[in-house]
């Protein structure tokens, strides 16, 4: 699982290691680690570094030691000399970095304005700088987080810096890894920031974010625990119930099947109007039609005037439910069974009663704001798509990437995560190992293009096998 902590959880930690080590000690290895994160850049060239008042700046005052010892000229913007890191600065110069007025023609930049001390947005001289990045595009590394941004709320203020790539200390924060702040920590390869290893794991508390990975198989076994029964079968895997699909939208019934016989539940029964089943089991016979026991309910993929019929029928039944689109506009005031629901930024703001693009500027607030309204599990999809709970660690989806914003794509997830719902799994984990699987099989059938929502369907099974089997390639969002 890869974590990100909280500015204060942060801060403790870091005072706690700093006081069984020698002064300095803590900037010297971030400095380190800074400057051969940055050992790209040639002997000769010039890096500009935009220095603030705080040890950010430090970081990178000491890291410009080490380039300049290697032969990289350093300029040095300071964006108060009466405050700057003065040690720093000291070796700086003494190094042989200059210090100038304002950036210039340099083609590298080093974003070391604010860190994790920054309040969100930026004035004055540092917006300045932000322009002269936007106008001239020097390749441009933050420091520790991109200044500017809301580090904790992930949220990304007018004025903020754009880095093509992050270089982070200790642990990954918030702003790094969830929209739409993340989306100003780096570009391609370098959309998920280089982590520096500074000794602060052994200090920190629990996370505030954490994210799946392609190493971390072992959860299905962990979680499901047929997978290490051989005597296993069909229902003690778990049945899964679908109601979706309707004459206008008959495809999301066949996707959302696809989805879920790619999961882990043994078997899948599917409710729906008569003509719409037929063709259901026509294309994919192993399905039951019709109600029955089951552990587990998907509700709404492409639902129609019934929806809120067939989701009264499914929390009738007393197991949990995946709730998804139509049905999402008939959510009850609290729910008796455990819930995960599964709206766009779109459907999100309706529920909430808000605008989408109040909901896509701070989308950590909102699905955090409904999984406590609800009590239960929201799951808001988008391009980091993320999975509240009460009471649980928030998480955040890294795989896939925009091709994967496809029509009857949010179909195959749903049924995909009713399907691991119905085999054991609670609401949180069935939701973030379906987003991870769902985005990581996009990436499979075909990395770097289009993709449709039965071929990322088509990939799951396989995809699942590589994960549970620890051979998943990298299936990060990498996108450029
Ligand atoms: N934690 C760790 O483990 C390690 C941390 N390390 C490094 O330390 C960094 C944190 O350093 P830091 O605490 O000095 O904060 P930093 O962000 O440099 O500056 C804060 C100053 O900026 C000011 N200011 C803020 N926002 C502003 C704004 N919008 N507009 C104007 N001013 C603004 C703010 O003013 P104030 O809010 O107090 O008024 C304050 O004076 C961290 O990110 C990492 O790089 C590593 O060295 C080793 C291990
Ligand atoms: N830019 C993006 N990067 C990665 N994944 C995305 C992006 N945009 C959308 N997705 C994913 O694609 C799926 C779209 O689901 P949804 O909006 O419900 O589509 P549909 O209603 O057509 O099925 C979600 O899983 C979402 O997280």
């Amino acid at each position: 699982m890869l974590t990100a902590h909280a500015v204060d959880d942060i801060r403790t930690a870091e005072q706690a290691l700093a006081a069984g080590l020698p002064d300095g000690e803590l900037m010297r290895r971030a400095a380190r680690g800074l400057a051969d994160a940055l050992d790209d850049i040639p002997a000769g060239e010039v890096l500009l570094a935009l220095i603030g008042p705080g040890n950010n700046g430090g970081d990178a005052l000491y890291a410009a030691v080490h380039l300049l010892d290697r032969g990289v000229r350093v300029d040095l913007c300071l964006l108060d000399p009466s405050t700057v890191h003065a040690d720093g600065l000291a070796a700086a110069l003494a190094a042989g970095a200059q210090v100038v007025e304002r950036p210039g023609q340099q083609r590298h930049c080093l974003d070391a304005v604010f860190g994790i001390g920054a309040r969100p947005g930026l004035t004055g001289r540092a917006a300045e700088w932000v322009e002269w990045i936007a106008a001239t595009g020097p390749r441009t590394v933050a420091v520790d987080v991109p200044s500017g941004v809301d580090v904790d709320g992930a949220t990304l203020p007018s004025t903020h810096v754009t880095a093509d790539a992050t270089v982070t200390f200790g642990t990954y924060k918030t702003a790094l890894l969830v929209g739409p702040a993340a989306g100003a920590a780096g570009r391609g390869a370098a959309a998920i920031p280089d982590l520096v290893d500074i000794g602060l794991a052994p200090h920190l508390p629990a996370p505030h974010i954490e994210a799946i990975e392609a190493s971390d198989g072992h959860l299905l076994a962990e979680i499901f625990d047929w997978l290490r029964a051989p005597t296993s079968h069909k229902y003690s895997r778990g049945v899964l119930g679908i109601a979706a699909g309707s004459t206008q939208y008959a495809g999301a019934a066949h996707l959302c099947v696809a989805g879920a016989q790619a999961g882990m539940a043994g078997m899948v029964r599917f409710v729906g109007e008569a003509e719409l089943a037929r063709r259901v089991v026509d294309r994919a016979p192993e399905v039951v039609a019709g109600r029955g026991r089951v552990q587990a309910w998907v509700v709404g993929p492409g639902g129609g005037d019934d929806a809120a019929a067939q989701l009264a029928a499914a929390l009738d039944d007393g197991v949990p439910v995946v709730v998804d689109a139509s049905a999402l506009q008939h959510v009850p005031d609290s729910f008796d069974v455990p819930a995960l629901l599964t709206p766009h930024a779109g459907e999100l703001a309706q529920m909430l009663g808000v605008q989408r693009e109040t909901v896509e500027a701070d989308p950590l607030g909102h699905v955090t704001e409904a999984a406590r309204r609800w009590g239960v599990t929201v799951l808001l999809k988008g391009a980091r798509t993320l999975i509240a709970t009460p009471g649980r660690v928030t998480r955040v989806n890294l795989t896939g990437s925009p091709w994967l914003g496809t029509a009857g794509s949010g179909d195959v997830l749903a049924g995909l995560a009713g399907s691991l719902l119905a085999s054991g799994a609670d609401p949180h984990d069935a939701g973030s190992l379906a987003a991870f699987l769902h985005g990581a099989a996009s990436i499979r059938a075909n990395r770097g293009g289009p993709v449709t929502a039965s071929a990322v369907a088509a990939a799951l099974p396989g995809t699942v096998a590589a994960f549970h089997d620890g051979h998943l390639d990298d299936v990060r969002d990498w996108r450029s």
